[in-house]
């Protein structure tokens, strides 16, 4: 029987979640013994007693806040995992909780218990596993929050794993498309490593011929080579105690990547034409477009190398999975293009916020920067206007109808309800095509939208359970309160 230890100030609640786990059953026993406390000196005091497997912790509680104890619990039972539960969405706080070592960050209040079940049972069985596996130092550290915008749920979830990323000096590998924000991400997982300012040394692999890539990795002696003429250190060097981003990693020659991988195994490079050696003390992130998996296997990039690089893969999602981001996107970019440009282009109407939605973003959020940069330049006044925006493709007609997520909505022709232009229209572009994800979230907020919320019908037409749509409505982040 695993112990599981609930806080929250709220009584009833309490009560509730206590009689629901305590039904829950295992092989025809009790799967839980179910501790609670009200208060957070409480809740250690009694973490201290009875070691729990998986301490529910409201952020809320009246001496202190659930967040400050997140450590001293993990020092009183390190081996619990702790579900830090609050009643609004916050990324700063998210990324704060993971890094304090918190297991996951939950919002209540719960629309379908089966949703913190998942999470319970997830949080045991990483605990098993990792009570096999080495265990991973935790460093504490504050850090400033970067300049990320995103609250839908792949953003969610990778702000979470970043503030995982951070507690470590594991070797990152950042996958995503180009202008996703690889380097963004690598900066902010930089930030919030450290407790003092420490250098971040970026360098594009893909950028520099590969003998002059060798020796601005890792420095050159005097006279190594026709026109060293004097000592230069490498990014490496420069690097400190810091990061050294290697972007566009997957573009590297095979003869780099060789000397790339001796360096990680060793810890330690020589400058070319040096013999002296010098400590790798930098942690190194590295960023590529292509899917390397698919490199290893066409032969165009070393598996010993890959497998050292993925310690830890973040993968990047483009714009066009995650469209509900593109407001906050426009909004948060429009403040920094008027500083740059000095205009004051603050009003973006409707019609051209739903045609910006709209386009298909192949190019991701650097893209959307450099489309909003020419549409400010060539505004006229505080209106962003359509007219400089790139025009829609025709598989995305502009017909004025109604849109799920940026995507037009059109009669399926048995009279029924509108389907997305995904569904009906012939895609020969395969980037065009959605995620079964991404799919299944239109279908549901199209089914919503056409029940006008009813969650009843939704479920019936759908073919799903009530407990499933529920599910599936806090995964995707659907509102709820008006029709989508
Ligand atoms: N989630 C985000 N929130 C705010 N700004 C973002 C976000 N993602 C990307 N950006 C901005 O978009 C631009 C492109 O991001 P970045 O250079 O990090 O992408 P990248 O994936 O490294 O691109 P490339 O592969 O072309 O080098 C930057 O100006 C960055 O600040």
């Amino acid at each position: 029987m695993e112990t599981l230890l609930i806080v929250d100030d709220d009584l009833s609640l309490l009560e509730s979640l206590k009689m629901h786990f305590e039904d829950i059953e295992h092989d025809g026993s009790p799967r839980y013994q179910v501790v609670t406390a009200t208060r957070a000196s409480e809740a250690l005091r009694v973490a201290q007693e009875v070691m729990p497997g998986v301490v529910i912790l409201d952020m809320k509680l009246p001496d202190r806040t659930g967040l400050d104890i997140i450590e001293e619990m993990k020092s009183l039972c390190g081996d619990a995992r702790i579900i830090l539960v609050t009643a609004f969405h916050d990324m700063e706080t998210t990324i704060r909780a993971m890094k304090a070592g918190a297991f996951d960050y939950i919002h209540k209040p719960f629309p379908d218990l089966t949703a913190l079940d998942i999470v319970v049972s997830r949080a045991l069985e990483y605990r098993q596993l990792s009570r096999r596996a080495a265990t991973v130092n935790v460093e504490t550290a504050a850090a400033r929050l970067g300049d990320i915008v995103g609250t839908s749920p792949s953003m969610q979830q990778l702000v979470k794993e970043i503030g995982k990323v951070a507690a470590s000096r594991a070797t990152v590998l950042i996958h995503g498309e180009s202008g996703t924000g690889k380097e963004l991400i690598a900066r902010v997982i930089h930030n919030y490593s450290y407790d003092e300012p420490k250098p971040f040394i970026g360098i594009n692999c893909s950028a520099i011929v590969d003998t002059l890539l060798e020796s601005e990795l890792f420095g050159h002696e005097k006279g190594a080579f026709t026109g060293a003429s004097a000592v230069k250190p490498g990014k490496f060097e420069m690097a400190e105690d810091g990061t050294i981003f290697l972007d566009e990693i997957g573009d590297m020659s095979l003869m780099l990547q060789a000397k790339l991988l001796r360096v990680l195994q060793e810890r330690e490079f020589e400058r070319v034409g040096g013999v002296k050696r010098i400590k790798l003390r930098a942690r190194v992130i590295a960023a590529t477009h292509r899917t390397l998996v698919d490199e290893v296997s066409s032969g165009r990039f070393r598996e010993d190398l890959y497998q050292r690089l993925k310690v830890i893969t973040l993968q990047l999602p483009p714009l066009r999975e995650r469209r509900d981001d593109i407001p906050s996107l426009v909004h948060h970019l429009l403040e920094r293009i008027n500083e740059k440009v000095h205009k004051r282009v603050t009003r973006v109407p409707p019609e051209v916020l739903d045609h910006l939605m709209r386009l298909p973003w192949r190019g991701n959020v650097r893209e959307l920067e450099n489309v909003l940069t020419r549409a400010v330049v060539l505004a006229p006044g505080e209106v962003l206007l359509s007219d400089n925006l790139p025009a829609l493709e025709p598989t995305e007609p502009d017909h004025g109808g109604a849109h799920i997520n940026g995507h037009p909505v059109h009669g399926n022709g048995h009279g029924g309800h509108p389907l997305p232009n995904f569904l009906v229209t012939q895609i020969d572009d395969p980037s065009r095509i959605p995620t079964l994800e991404e799919a299944e979230r239109m279908l549901i907020e199209l089914t919503m939208n056409v029940t006008k919320g009813h969650k009843g019908k939704t479920c019936q037409i759908l073919g799903i359970s009530r407990p499933t749509l529920e599910r599936k409505l806090q995964k995707y982040g659907v509102r709820q309160d008006q029709p989508v």
